[in-house]
């Protein structure tokens, strides 16, 4: 007897495998990703200044160091935590270098116990009222966000902290993550600045599990040479991961200027990296939920898992860093309106419509 198969059912339709690109200039940055790229953003003489100034300060900069997998790891690159003084002027209900505050700058090395956070040096400051000027020029340019941060009238975006990184040589790196959203809350702009060696920036989306199956992502490779700001608008921390993969080889960096007049220019093998970003108030520490441990949870986008589409984030225990990769199993959605955060930009838009 012939027994009768159906026909093998055609192949699945998988989506098509997309080769890495190198994205070489700033239109190609802002035409395949959420970031911009600003080269020769500060003048010369400063970003010389505060990549000295950097680099002797990094000598103080720590591994971090954390619990995965009942293995205690450590970065493989050296990293720190300033915040910035703020003057009456400027309106601010609290110093975000406030005790409260130092909460989160030990959140900053996976919550262990660390001095007090440094405040910006001076040569710092000059920089961040720069790259302010330019973030906001670009934000200007962009669509906003409902979930973004709506507290300021003007819509000015400015920083409050910076988290700072040392890359010495080829082979420190850092791995693929979105950054955590504790303090920053949804929708975030953190700008980044690059000085001494280039370094090549790796983006690659993360595709919500119901979308696996129409697109694949790709994996974006930005060369970061000496003075180039990246904007991570709004959206990177919600839709990318990103890192500063591991090179087989790099380019010495050469200063243009030697640290003093006596004293020869000594190329250098290190990048040093620093991001600015708002902490926001209505993310005050005291306002962090704790798990049953007693500690502060963190906050993480769910990249994978879309609300119908709509982001979803987590706060969720993270004593397993520090307690041998041992953690009380919390998870909890935020709720911004619930847990009575905001205003965000959805609420001022609301506002001016009723
Ligand atoms: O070094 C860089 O450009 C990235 C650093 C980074 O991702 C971070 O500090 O969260
Ligand atoms: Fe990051």
């Amino acid at each position: 007897m012939t027994v009768l198969r159906p026909p093998p059912s055609p192949a699945k339709d998988t989506p098509r495998r997309l080769p890495p690109l190198t994205l070489a200039n700033p239109d190609m940055v802002a035409k395949h990703t959420p970031c911009t790229l600003h080269l020769s953003v500060l003048p010369p003489e400063l970003a010389c200044r505060l990549f000295y100034t950097m680099l002797d300060e990094s000598q103080e900069w720590k591994r971090n160091q954390w619990w995965l997998f009942e293995r205690l790891v450590e970065s493989p690159h050296r990293t720190s935590f300033y915040v910035r003084r703020f003057s009456a002027s400027d309106g601010d209900s609290e110093d975000v270098a406030g005790d409260a505050w130092q909460e989160a700058a030990q959140y900053w090395y996976n919550g262990r116990s660390t001095q007090p956070p440094r405040h910006f040096p001076d040569v710092l400051e000059e920089a961040c009222t720069i790259v302010e000027r330019v973030v906001n020029e670009e934000m200007k340019k962009r669509r906003r966000y409902p979930l973004e941060w709506g507290g300021d009238s003007l819509g000015i975006w400015r920083a409050n902290v910076a988290a700072a990184n040392c890359y010495e040589g080829a082979k420190e790196s850092v791995g693929a993550h979105a950054d955590q959203l504790t303090y920053l809350g949804p929708y975030p702009t953190i700008a980044s600045i690059s000085l001494g060696t280039t370094r090549t920036f790796r983006l690659r989306e993360t595709i919500p599990s119901d979308q696996r199956d129409v697109r694949q992502a790709r994996t974006f490779n930005i060369p970061l040479p000496h003075n180039s700001l990246t904007i991570m608008h709004a959206s990177t921390q919600e839709r990318f991961k990103h890192s500063i993969p591991p090179q087989s080889t790099i380019d010495l960096y050469r200063p243009s200027y030697p640290r003093s007049m006596a004293s020869p220019i000594e190329p250098s093998n290190c990048r040093i990296n620093i991001t600015f970003r708002f902490y926001r108030p209505d993310f005050h520490p005291s306002t962090i939920p704790r798990c049953k441990c007693g500690i502060p949870t963190v906050l993480r986008a769910d990249q994978k898992n879309k609300q119908d589409g709509s982001d979803k984030y987590w706060w969720h225990c993270n004593a397993a860093a520090q307690n041998e990769g041992k953690d009380c199993g919390f998870w909890k959605v935020l709720d911004i309106k619930a847990e009575g955060r905001g205003p965000c930009v959805q609420d001022a838009l609301e506002d001016s419509a009723g």
